[in-house]
């Protein structure tokens, strides 16, 4: 077993009696890709958000680095080394990649001297670095507003990674994108993994075919199942979960997307 970098126990969630999340438990070991799936509302953003602070659990303990994070604020929780990107990209369109990068590692680098005193690091050196990992070197001085929908994806990838965290959180990264763009990300992903932990929600099977090793399942708050992409996908529970929403949706009821 290796080294836990986050550690959920017995965590609920409960909105007005409801409980989004029900005796979760989960862990991530250093280092590692771990993808996220499961319904609608089965608890995934909400998951996301006690990992964040944005949420509180109601009951149970939230471990990051072994270190309970009940007592700390959100912006307290990012810096201690926890990194999101929400579905929609948060970029600044009129600005280029370049700019874009330039500037999260200007905050960082800020940070760092408040702290440290002056840096010395090459700042000019880690923005290209990051603009070759995320493929936007070729683009990297047009602006943001003109890239396509995949290019800011990636974008956001690199400003996330720009701020060094230990663990990326990443909410549905390829939703709306075109075959091409998706494998680019998932390979932008796989490469992060390498220097990373990272916990990746999605519903695109095939994407989650491409990038996951290990894959877990949330249904109504709770983990329904964990394994490889193949016991997952063969998993009675699983197919009966999902076929149900199919047949919901068939129904016409409620989906939320
Ligand atoms: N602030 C809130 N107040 C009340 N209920 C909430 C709140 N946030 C989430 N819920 C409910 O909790 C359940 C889980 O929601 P959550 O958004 O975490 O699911 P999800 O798996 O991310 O869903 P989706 O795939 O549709 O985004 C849903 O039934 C949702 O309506």
């Amino acid at each position: 077993m290796g080294e836990k970098i986050l550690e959920i126990e017995d965590v609920t969630v409960s909105f007005d009696g409801f409980k989004a999340l029900k005796n979760l438990n989960f862990s991530l070991d250093k280092g590692e890709l771990r993808v996220i799936i499961g319904p609608n509302g089965a608890g995934k953003t909400t998951f996301l958000d006690v990992i964040t602070g944005k949420t509180k659990p109601t009951q149970g303990r939230v471990l990051f680095k072994g270190k309970n994070l009940r007592s700390l604020k959100e912006h307290q929780i990012a810096r201690m080394g926890i990194g999101r990107k929400f579905q929609t990209p948060r970029i600044y369109l009129n600005l280029t990649p370049r700019e874009n990068l330039e500037i999260t590692c200007n905050q960082q680098k800020k940070l760092w001297s408040t702290l440290f005193g002056k840096p010395k690091s090459a700042e000019r050196q880690t923005v290209s670095g990051l603009l070759e990992t995320i493929g936007l070197t070729a683009n990297a001085d047009l602006p943001a507003s003109k890239l396509s929908h995949g290019e800011k994806q990636r974008l956001e990838i690199g400003m996330l990674v720009a701020q060094s965290p230990d663990l990326l959180l990443v909410d549905e990264p390829v939703a709306g994108l075109t075959d091409e763009e998706t494998e680019n990300v998932g390979n932008l992903l796989l490469a992060l993994a390498q220097s990373h932990s990272i916990m990746v929600i999605e519903h695109d099977m095939e994407f989650v075919r491409q990038i996951a090793r290990k894959v877990t399942v949330l249904h109504q708050g709770s983990v329904l199942c964990e394994g490889n992409i193949d016991e997952v996908q063969n998993d009675p529970r699983v197919i009966e979960v999902y076929l149900g929403q199919e047949v919901e949706h068939k129904q016409g009821a409620g989906s939320r997307e």
